[in-house]
């Protein structure tokens, strides 16, 4: 429904919004006992099949009419046109006025994508070849560091979308590592981050990439400045001042849409590899921020990663809603963040190689959806952005599962598993027996979550032992926590591409649905002013100036005495 005064669509006001309530009212407390005894082959039906993942959402709290109805309010909110707009390259992020394009870095080199009077499939592939060339010298030794040593370490310096996709995607790719290159990581201000990833390298064989969008990020240049410092110390200390003339040419690079903060910086824009401002530093690890990632696994894994970004791309623009996977995601999102109340989304790899991903996922979801107003700055009418956290299986299951089972708060779950380990060394994995052990946790518990075990059953087995009955309301195992079900074939290059689209795909549709901007990250802006305000605050000579607030105030003084000084 619009409303007159904005202009605006207020789903909540919606009749799709106004059935789906009350069709909660009536479902909320049917247990997935019961939802699964009345469905039988809800098991094989609530399934979806996108390129190699196959998702299956029948542990939901959902019957075939909830999901009739979440599907009406997909369409009521517009999605297939939204999608359509989005594909298109239409300025969907009205805040800042920018198309979204991310999918555009995945499109073959032979489809046509004209945005604002410009090829961007010709530009996307010019950029791919030169990062591939670029890696190539890498990886062949041909690119010489100032010594003439070859290249053994690339670190990415970069933070936020510039740094957890490639480090997220190097971990869960490190099978993939050939070539002879390894990569670091760099991101925090906190100095330790940086002293411990750069402790053991020789600057003669180390390259930076220093990966920032704006090219003004404070953690960043800071970073990249103390990483040139390392650098040019390290190569005098071991080869004397002659080699200093453009060494910084020979071990930096940067990734970055800002050539003129580039070039100030001293990086030769030759140097630089550049992206648009229509790919979300979230959603840009598939661009040349990805550069990092390239160097390690090579051109053509790379291709094969981009590759399985497009197939899900393909999945998303095409499916019928019915039968969209991250659609069918985004929907249950929102079933459990508004209809049920729930805060959070625990994500739960059965792959120590995703370890990363969980935070990868955090700035996916949270900084794109976590908005209080709509796209026309009007204030939301429900609850947006869902808090997402998890851990790899089993790790997380000696941690946290004890209150996913048996706690009052209800967090639906993502498990994603794969029928084959990343690595099949057969003398460490027994021939896939530990992989299999692994996995049957994986199966074990959404097998507990949905269905638990009731008190009759725990008093039966405890009578049949003849143990005391009092421990039986502690044993008893609720059930009815939902979860999706991920199931790849192997964790490979493409598969993890998929993945991370699946997502990518989920978090816009439900900020369709809310009805926001989900390109935009005004929320992290003050922060990074103030901050860079306060800085010579903590560090002058004189006394500080008196902060706004007491509390500020206070401790800034109490910091600096600490610091010995004056306060
Ligand atoms: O790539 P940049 O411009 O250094 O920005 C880093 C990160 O900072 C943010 O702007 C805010 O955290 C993110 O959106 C972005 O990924």
């Amino acid at each position: 429904m619009t409303d007159p005064a904005t202009s605006a669509t207020d789903i909540t006001r919606t009749q799709a919004w106004g059935a789906l309530s009350a069709h909660h009212a009536e479902v909320r407390d049917e247990h997935l006992r019961d939802i699964f005894a009345a469905d039988p082959g809800r098991g094989s039906d609530l399934t979806v099949t996108a390129g190699d993942l196959y998702f299956d959402y029948s542990k939901h709290r959902v019957t075939r009419e909830t999901l009739r109805l979440l599907v009406d309010l997909a369409r009521t909110a517009d999605v297939e046109a939204r999608r359509d707009a989005m594909l298109r390259g239409e300025h969907i992020n009205t805040s800042e006025d920018r198309a979204v394009l991310h999918t555009a870095l995945r499109l073959p080199a032979d489809a046509l994508l004209s945005v604002d009077g410009t090829d961007v499939v010709h530009e996307v592939h010019e950029v791919l070849s030169r990062m591939g060339d670029f890696t190539d010298l890498l990886r062949s030794g041909e690119w010489r560091g100032a010594t003439g040593e070859r290249i053994e370490t690339v670190v990415n310096v970069g933070i936020g979308g510039s740094d957890l996709g490639p480090v997220m995607a190097y971990r869960a790719l490190r099978a993939y590592a050939e070539g002879g290159i390894s990569a670091r990581f760099v991101s925090n201000a906190d100095p330790a981050d940086i002293i411990g990833q750069l402790s053991g390298l020789n600057p003669e064989t180390t390259l930076f990439i220093v990966a920032s969008k704006t090219f003004s990020t404070l953690e960043t240049l800071t970073n990249a400045t103390a990483a040139r410092r390392w650098l040019l110390d390290g190569l005098r200390e071991r080869a004397g001042e002659s080699v200093l003339d453009g060494a910084v040419a020979k071990h930096f690079v940067a990734v970055s849409t800002h050539a003129g903060r580039v070039s100030e910086f001293g990086i030769d824009t030759d140097n630089m590899f550049g992206f648009w401002d229509w790919v979300g530093g979230r959603y840009s690890v598939d661009s040349a921020v990805g550069l990092s990632l390239m160097a390690v696994i090579g051109r053509e894994q790379f291709t094969e990663f981009l590759a399985g970004f497009h197939t899900i791309d393909e999945h998303f623009a095409t499916a019928p809603l019915e039968q969209n996977a991250p659609v069918i995601a985004a929907l249950l999102g929102v079933w459990y963040s508004n209809f049920f109340d729930a805060d959070s989304r625990a994500v739960l790899p059965y792959s120590n190689d995703l370890k990363r991903f969980p935070a990868y996922l955090q700035q996916l979801t949270m900084e794109s959806n976590g908005k209080s107003v709509r796209a026309d700055g009007t204030p939301v009418t429900t609850s947006t952005g869902e808090i997402f956290w998890g851990e790899p299986g089993t790790n997380g299951q000696h941690a946290f599962y004890q209150l996913l089972h048996q706690g009052t708060r209800l967090v639906p779950s993502d498990f994603i598993g794969f029928a084959e380990p990343t690595e099949d060394r057969a003398t460490i994995d027994g021939e896939g027996s530990m992989h299999d052990v692994l996995m049957s946790n994986f199966f074990a518990q959404t097998k507990v979550l949905a269905f638990g075990k009731t008190a009759e059953e725990i008093t039966e087995e405890l009578e049949a032992a003849g143990t005391p009955l009092d421990v039986v309301p502690h044993k008893v195992m609720p059930g009815n926590r939902p979860s999706t079900t991920i199931l790849a074939p192997k964790l490979t290059p493409s598969v993890l591409g998929q993945l991370i689209a699946l997502y990518e795909h989920a978090v816009f549709v439900e900020g369709v649905i809310w009805g926001i901007d989900s390109f935009d990250q005004w929320g992290v802006e003050l922060g990074k002013t103030q901050a860079i305000e306060l800085v010579p605050v903590l560090t002058s000579t004189e006394s500080p100036a008196a902060q706004d607030d007491s509390s500020t105030d206070t401790l800034v003084r109490r910091y600096r005495g600490l610091r010995g000084r004056s306060s």
